[in-house]
């Protein structure tokens, strides 16, 4: 029985294992990780994340041939294939630091992998890495092989949250890059034999391992590019009174641009995004290409401006301040059908509306009081309930910032009916009806849509 070990159970590792060992019954799938808690929460009835499907998927196989362990050197030296899966988040110190990203948790992964083996290994990234990243683990891998084989595959991965199960089931592409000698291919062979068990053949695509590095990096910020790209032209629709909506549709039915991910926001969230672009911008540095490294550069800003842009909004609109009123905010996690807050909009939007002393009240289906008390920037300075009705109730403003479909049918007149008057909503994923709720007496800000006529004459330039 071909057995795989996976380092890191985190939001990649252990979807991504779950659904091999579903797709894969003659395969043994053991994730570990070194913390104990997310390990012990993966063996229990609650799973550490949040994705539609996963429990399902998790229960019909684990105890079978899917387990999740703490004992990382047994698996590691007794599996045929580790994936490793662990966090490469940007560096914080040091050389490339707030760009590079910082491998600290690949290195000690790879180490580890070198001391424990006693058979030849195929090691996987998984994890987003740098281009070139491969070549530093063959380094650390083979200089400490003790005669062992290891194969480096790099297996970027592009599920994305909330809808993680759906696209391992149906993959657009699954991306295997490996050496381009016989013991490469081999391994590259041996990997595709795997996601093989339910992808189809054709759209298993195999390269070298620099292009698979590159292609995840690239994908990411052509995809990020496409939301700062619109979001752009959100500003220029609000000065204009064009539509964003209709300008996203227009745009989007030219076949060659395509109808996905032209929704106007607040800007995007998550934790790989700006990570990832970072990470491109300090390679095209290092590698002297500054015009590319700018060009990718602007994605963020662009981000960074929509974010700002809709704080500048909120505050225009009520007055010019803030201070003292509560703000009731309606999601905090980065996307729908996810509880991950990682770099949500929702913080910086909080952290502009806290630094005009704003009382906040935050709503979010999925995300715990305990998870939005850990961010320092948010302790203890604001409060979070349980219900969008208790958030909202005695407040000036809303603001949505996250685009669940509960947002969409709350009762907005009973909602009017308990907050101060003139009670506003801001929202930052377009997601209300806001003909409705102007009906009802709302002063409504929809991003890149024709201005209400109370915002008209309020400057809001960030
Ligand atoms: N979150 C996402 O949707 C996607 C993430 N990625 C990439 O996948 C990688 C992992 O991301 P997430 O799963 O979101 O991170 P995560 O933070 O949820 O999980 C990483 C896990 O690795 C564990 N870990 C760290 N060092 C370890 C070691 N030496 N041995 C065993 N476990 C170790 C950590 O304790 C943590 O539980 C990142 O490189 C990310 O860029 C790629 C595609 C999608
Ligand atoms: O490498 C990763 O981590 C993953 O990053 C993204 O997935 P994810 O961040 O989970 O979610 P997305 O659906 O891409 O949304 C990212 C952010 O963009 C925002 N967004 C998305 C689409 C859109 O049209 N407008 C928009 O503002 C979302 O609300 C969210 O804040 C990519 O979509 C995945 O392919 C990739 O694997």
């Amino acid at each position: 029985m071909v057995k795989i070990c996976c380092l890191g159970a985190g939001y990649v590792g252990g979807p991504t294992m779950a659904v091999i060992a579903l797709k894969c019954p003659d395969i043994q799938v053991v994730v570990v990780d070194i913390t104990k808690s997310r390990i012990d929460a993966w063996n229990s009835d609650t799973l550490p994340i949040y994705e539609p499907g996963l429990d399902e998927v998790v229960k019909q196989c684990r105890g079978k041939n899917l387990f999740f362990s703490n004992d990382i050197e047994k698996h590691v030296s007794e599996a045929d294939i580790i994936f490793v899966s662990v966090n490469t988040p940007t560096k914080t110190r040091g050389l490339g630091a707030g760009k590079a990203a910082d491998l600290t948790y690949w290195e000690s992964a790879a180490r580890m992998i070198a001391d424990v083996a006693k058979s030849d290994k195929i090691v996987v990234e998984k994890s987003t890495v740098p281009v070139k990243t491969a070549e530093a683990i063959e380094k650390i891998l083979t200089h400490n092989s003790n005669g062992i084989n290891f194969q480096i595959l790099s297996n970027p991965e592009f599920l994305a949250e909330g809808t993680a199960i759906q696209d391992l089931f149906n993959p657009d592409r699954v991306l295997i890059g490996g050496r381009e000698t016989p013991e490469g291919q081999k391994a590259v062979q041996t990997l595709k034999a795997v996601y093989a068990h339910w992808v189809p053949e054709d759209q298993i695509l195999t390269t070298n391992l620099w292009s698979a590095e590159l292609s995840k990096l690239a994908a990411n910020a052509f995809l990020a590019q496409r939301i700062s790209s619109v979001n752009a032209m959100s500003a220029l629709c609000e000065a204009t009174g064009a539509n964003v909506s209709e300008v996203s549709y227009a745009v989007g039915k030219d076949s060659r641009i395509g109808p996905k991910f032209l929704n106007a926001s607040v800007g995007f969230g998550g934790s790989c995004f700006q990570k990832d672009i970072l990470n491109l911008v300090y390679i095209c540095e290092c590698n002297g290409l500054p015009e590319v490294a700018n060009y990718w550069k602007q994605v963020i800003k662009i981000n960074d401006y929509q974010k700002s842009r809709f704080v500048n909004r909120v505050v225009s609109s009520m007055f010019n301040t803030v201070a003292n009123k509560k703000i009731a905010v309606l999601g905090f996690a980065f996307k729908k059908d996810t509880g991950d807050t990682r770099e949500t909009p929702a913080i910086d939007v909080c952290k502009g509306l806290l630094g005009d002393k704003a009382k906040i009240s935050i709503y979010d289906p999925q995300v715990t009081e305990d998870q939005i008390q850990r961010d320092p920037t948010t302790t203890k300075q604001v409060s979070v309930t349980w219900d969008a009705y208790e958030a909202t109730k005695d407040a000036h403003g809303i603001c949505i910032m996250t685009e669940w479909d509960e947002f969409k049918t709350l009762d907005y007149k009973k909602i009017y009916d308990s907050m101060q008057k003139p009670a506003f909503v801001f929202d930052g994923r377009n997601v209300v009806d806001s003909e409705k709720l102007r009906e009802i007496g709302f002063i409504v800000y929809s991003i890149g849509k024709p201005l209400d006529g109370w915002l008209k004459d309020m400057p809001a330039v960030a």
